[in-house]
């Protein structure tokens, strides 16, 4: 039977990076995807921009909407203090199968909690199934046309406070207009665009982060 690419990024990471070891994780999937088959990974140059936006907040509580093979998931779990928490969301289970052996080879199982569903049945239900009060970080990678229903659904279920900060993927490419607009010219957030590249393309794309205001 045929691999899939998921599986295939999983191979690589099996073969090249070293168990308990998340920066070599992120090295074998960023040399994998640069090198062999390009994937939907952040990548490593916006992944940069992540990594300062997590160190800054230094989150007790991060969302992650949009797993994938689970590449940013070690990226921002690397960062956590100890007994902080990251909850994420993938919608499909092939993906979240290859995900969670990803983040198992990092050694990072204790600070992430992979959750399958869709975001919008799951937001609801944070504060309960989880013991969530507040989000510190939100990062959105997961369907575009998701960013801006799930933002208003997250504000609704009084899941961001005075502070929280949301940061977008792909607000150019593939693009997010309609959460952009939103975010942009309403008076409850400030907004700043990070210029950046379609990971391992030089193509332009960018994160979008905004500071929810209360
Ligand atoms: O679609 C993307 N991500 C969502 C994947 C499915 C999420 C499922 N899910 C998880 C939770 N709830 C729902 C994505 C796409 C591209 C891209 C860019 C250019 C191109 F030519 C092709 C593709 C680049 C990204 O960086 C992306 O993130
Ligand atoms: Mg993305």
């Amino acid at each position: 039977t045929q691999s899939t690419r998921p599986q295939r990024l999983l191979n690589a990471v099996q073969k090249n990076a070293t168990r308990g070891d998340p920066r070599s994780v992120v090295k074998a999937i960023d040399d994998f995807c640069r090198h062999k088959e390009w994937a939907m990974n952040v990548g490593d140059e916006k992944g940069c921009i992540l990594d300062s936006v997590v160190s800054e907040i230094n989150p007790a509580a991060v969302l992650e909407l949009g797993t994938y093979c689970g590449y940013s998931t070690v990226r921002i779990a690397r960062l956590l203090p100890p007994h902080a928490k990251l909850i994420t969301l993938e919608f499909n289970p092939d993906f979240a199968a290859i995900a969670r052996q990803v983040i198992a080879w990092a050694g990072l199982e204790e600070k992430v909690q992979l959750v399958e569903g869709a975001s919008g049945d799951w937001i609801p239900k944070m504060k309960e199934q989880f013991g969530i009060t507040t989000f510190d970080l939100v990062f959105l990678d997961h369907w575009k046309d998701r960013y801006l229903p799930d933002t208003k659904l997250m504000e609704e279920c009084g899941l961001l406070r005075k502070g929280s900060v949301l940061l977008a993927d792909n607000v150019i490419c593939p693009g997010t207009p309609d959460y952009l607009e939103y975010i942009r010219s309403s008076p409850r957030y400030e907004s700043r665009y990070f210029k950046s590249h379609l990971e391992y393309t030089k193509v332009e794309d960018g994160l979008e982060k905004s500071v929810f205001k209360g």
